[in-house]
């Protein structure tokens, strides 16, 4: 789905080939400031290769449009931002952002339960802890329903127990809509639980790839 030519990005990251595929699973994984987000960042062409070229589904991403990109290739960063607002408001914010059909309480509710947020859609945002804020992102990513989730660290503000719940949620989603996920992680129990493939980037190159049976 992404096939990387030669991409440099400044000295941050040398990457002479590198395939994702669609509906698979990749993850990265490697030290901090190793580049895994920049890797991110260059996929949701919030930046682009200094050396090389992306390409995205046959087509090199610099000749695509960055915003009809991110309507299918959208990413949830480290630290998503909450609006201030309500519950409702932040989950709506991506939709309206893209002009898109607001959905009913109903389908919002769901998406809650989806991301194990138990909060009325009246509730502020600003007052959930950082675990729920970041469900609630989640949850927000999830309405927009693009091919492609970008995935920074999806894990990283949830205990343990929440952690695996959320992510089974999210690899049950993706596999059954048949969505194809980028994901990074810190934890190698995560991405050897959850992940077709694995990447391990030190330095801005990859070590290796794994594929995981
Ligand atoms: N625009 C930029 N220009 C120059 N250097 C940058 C730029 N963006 C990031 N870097 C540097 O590139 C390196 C990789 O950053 P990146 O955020 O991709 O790492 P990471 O692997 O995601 O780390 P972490 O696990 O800590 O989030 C860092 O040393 C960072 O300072």
């Amino acid at each position: 789905m992404f096939e990387f030519l030669n991409v440099k990005y400044k000295d941050v990251l040398d990457l002479p080939t590198l395939n994702i595929g669609q509906e698979k699973i990749t993850t990265f994984i490697g030290p901090s400031g190793s580049g895994k987000t920049t890797i991110l960042k260059m996929l949701n062409k919030l930046i682009s290769p200094t050396q090389g070229k992306i390409i995205f589904k046959e087509t090199d991403l610099q000749q695509i449009n960055s915003v009809a990109h991110r309507r299918q290739v959208s990413m949830l960063s480290q630290n998503p931002a909450i609006f201030a607002g309500s519950i409702r408001d932040n989950l709506n914010a991506g939709l309206k952002f893209q002009e898109r059909e607001l959905p009913s309480d109903g389908v919002l509710n769901h998406i809650l339960e989806q991301v194990k947020l138990n909060k009325s859609l009246e509730s502020a945002a600003n007052t959930l802890s950082g675990g729920e804020k970041q469900r609630l992102a989640l949850g927000r990513l999830l309405l927009l329903n693009s091919e492609v989730y970008l995935l920074d660290e999806p894990s990283s503000a949830l205990d343990d127990e929440t952690e695996e719940i959320i992510i089974q949620m999210l690899t049950d989603h993706i596999k059954r809509e048949k969505k194809t996920i980028v994901m990074v992680t810190h934890s190698k129990a995560i991405a050897q639980k959850y992940s077709d493939i694995i990447i391990e980037i030190s330095k801005g190159k990859m070590l290796k790839s794994e594929v995981q049976l």
